[in-house]
């Protein structure tokens, strides 16, 4: 008699905590992440996003308009009406609003969800309240820290930067919880912009000290004579959005402008008429250097003690991009030896600085709270950017600005769905032929394709995988956003192969196999001769097909569960395993035999719509010609 190797029964003791086993096991027992059918849902009726009772479906599903990325650059307003299925009745999403929004923002969001403005919470407060919240709206007042995330007991599905910096949010630890941070890129570029012009020609002119001398009764013309800009070299460290916006605005006013910018291109630099320069030619020949780029571990403090010697005497510092990318201190220093001789700053280390700063106090500094993306227009853009943003990833779309996930494109996505739903079900196959269940360590996947290697983006379909072959086995909860580091902190190895072969390239991929290294099967028929376990597929009319398993060609629709029979080739095989499953009322809805040779070894494939019982399942095995068979879950 051959035993039914249920993967149920071998990785029930190792792995689920709840002791099951089941299919979508991730939407209605995992901790409540936004599950990765949510962010791309391979789904087009409905996204399941589970509640925060643990449950999920219907209630409390959120209706998804299918594989689509956010067109959340686009800054007309949603209809509030179209941002959810009327017929949902479940429970709305939760936003946390922990700064001020535009209106047309939060309207978006009141269209979608319940939408809570708590402004100015300490960190207790934002780490006690932030477990009943599916997405946080934050601006650049608030640190979403790893203790955030922790205390939002995988809750938080999202994080929306209503920005474009995202140095106040801790990405690492997102990614790590599986939650999506996505931003605002574009809507406050030119008040930005605006804002560093206003700083550079109030500082040049004395604007603000001639101010506040008039408004003490003063009349001071010969204490207030400013420096002109035309013909000055402006130096713009960070040639990004804002970047290039200012000097566009500076050679307008006559300055000669150069840039330093270590990703730039050089051509869009040229075709501005920018010299792009390296850091040390920018800093010492610049009579102005204004700083547009992010703070990050290497731009941190990059203006310091040896950078400031190296200046011209006399030089004038503008910053509207982050506190944190001058030493303050070596700044007050530069100030009072008059190295440099203005500063302009919108922006500092730590916000709101002391009252007692040296800096903010300096008589050759002129500071602005925190105010460049501050504008009326700016602000409403930003507001409609984010919120758009987040309730496209709450509806389960990839969002166009994600931070801490790939971005891919709506047609890539909409052509790669159903092998995205192959790749996970492979994955799920594949780690439940494992004999013990678990142990993987080592996974090569094959994707064979009639396009140019380059042109296939895999990254959705590796993390499917991943997906599939971890959640089965463990407590896990795996998304696109923590893919890869659940993969490597599992110490799951994925590599990749693109094999071009001659078909069509209509469609993206011909094939997908996935093999795990040196394990044993519990299907020996699943090996290959050198010690893999591989299976594969494909998606015909688009739908998941398993079209390999070791070395024998099946064909078997991915929809409902699989048993695999390895059995003598002999006449009625398929009669007699149909009757049993027909005789325990389990319906077949695909039944394929791939052999060897005639009248020798063969595997049958059987697609079942429900589980059979452990009787059943003993039955099939009773039959003598079967060698050995498997029940796989999907
Ligand atoms: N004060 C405000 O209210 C305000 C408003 C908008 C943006 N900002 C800040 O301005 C900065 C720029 O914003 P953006 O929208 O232009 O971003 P961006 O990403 O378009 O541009 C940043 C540029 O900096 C470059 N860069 C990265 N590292 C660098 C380095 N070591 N040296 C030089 N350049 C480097 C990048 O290549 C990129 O081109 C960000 O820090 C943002 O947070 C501040
Ligand atoms: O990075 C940004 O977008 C700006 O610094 C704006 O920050 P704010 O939203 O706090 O004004």
């Amino acid at each position: 008699m051959a035993s039914a190797t249920s993967p149920s029964s071998s990785i029930k003791a190792s792995a689920s905590p709840n002791g099951t086993f089941s299919s979508n096991s991730n939407y209605s027992k995992k901790p409540n992440r936004i599950s990765f059918a949510s962010i791309i849902n391979p789904n087009p009726i409905s996204a399941k996003i589970c509640n925060s009772n643990g449950s999920s479906g219907r209630s409390g599903s959120i209706v998804s308009s299918g594989l689509k990325v956010a067109e959340s650059t686009g800054i007309a307003p949603l209809d509030a009406k179209d941002l959810r299925d009327p017929a949902d009745s479940g429970p709305r999403p939760t936003i946390l609003v922990s700064e001020k929004l535009g209106e047309a923002g939060l309207k978006v969001l009141r269209g979608f969800g319940e939408v809570e403005c708590l402004y100015n919470l300490s960190p207790e407060e934002l780490r006690e309240k932030i477990s009943s919240f599916d997405a946080l709206i934050v601006r650049s007042g608030t640190k979403v820290t790893r203790q955030v995330f922790e205390a939002a007991k995988g809750r938080l599905k999202v994080v929306g930067r209503a920005g474009v910096g995202i140095d106040n949010v801790d990405l690492p630890a997102a990614t790590e919880f599986g939650c999506l941070v996505v931003n605002a890129p574009t809507a406050n570029t030119v008040a930005a912009a605006e804002h560093g012009i206003a700083l550079l020609t109030s500082m040049a002119r004395n604007v603000a000290q001639s101010d506040a001398s008039m408004k003490a009764g003063k009349w001071e013309r010969n204490k207030y004579v400013g420096v002109s800009l035309v013909g000055k070299t402006l130096a713009v460290i960070g040639f990004g959005k804002v970047g290039s916006e200012v000097a566009r605005r500076a050679k307008g006013l006559g300055m000669h402008v150069i840039a330093h910018d270590p990703y730039a291109a050089a051509d869009r630099a040229r075709a501005m008429s920018v010299d792009l320069v390296s850091f040390h030619e920018a800093i010492c020949t610049a009579d102005f250097i204004s700083l547009h780029m992010p703070l990050t571990p290497t731009t941190k403090n990059v203006f310091n003690e040896q950078t400031f010697s190296k200046m011209k005497k006399g030089v004038r510092i503008i910053n509207v991009a982050r506190g944190g990318v001058i030493d303050e201190e070596a700044l007050v220093r530069a100030l009072d030896s008059g190295v440099v001789a203005q500063a302009a700053l919108d922006v500092f280390a730590e916000e709101p600085p002391s009252k007692e700063s040296k800096l903010v106090q300096h008589h050759n500094v002129i500071v602005t709270p925190h105010l460049g993306a501050s504008t009326k227009e700016a602000q409403e853009g930003v507001a409609i950017e984010i919120a758009e943003a987040v309730v496209g990833a709450l509806n389960g779309e990839l969002s166009a600005t994600a931070v801490n996930a790939p971005m891919v494109p709506p047609e890539i996505l909409t052509e790669l769905a159903p092998y995205v739903v192959l790749a996970e079900k492979l994955g799920r196959l594949a780690v439940q032929l494992v004999a013990g269940g678990g142990g993987v360590q080592s996974v090569k996947v094959v994707y064979r394709s009639a396009r140019d290697p380059d042109d296939l983006d895999t990254r959705l379909l590796r993390a499917m995988i991943i997906k599939g072959i971890i959640e089965p086995i463990s407590s896990s909860f795996v998304n696109l956003v923590n893919a890869d580091h659940m993969a490597k902190q599992k110490g799951l190895r994925i590599s990749e192969e693109r094999v071009t072969i001659d078909s069509s390239p209509e469609s993206p991929l011909d094939s997908i196999q996935v093999n795990i290294s040196n394990m044993d099967s519990k299907f020996a028929s699943a090996g290959t001769e050198d010690g893999h376990i591989s299976i594969e597929g494909q998606v015909k009319d688009g739908v998941p097909h398993l079209t390999c398993v070791g070395t024998f060609d099946v064909d078997v629709s991915l929809e409902g569960n699989v048993i695999l029979c390895r059995q003598v080739d002999q006449p009625g095989m398929i009669g007699i395993v149909g009757n049993i499953l027909g005789q325990h009322n389990v319906n077949v809805s695909f039944m394929s035999v791939g052999r060897t040779a005639p009248r020798k070894q063969a595997i049958m494939a059987i697609g079942v719509d429900e589980a059979p019982r452990k009787e059943t399942l003993d039955e099939i095995g009773n039959v003598p010609a079967i060698e050995e068979f498997v029940f796989l879950d999907l």
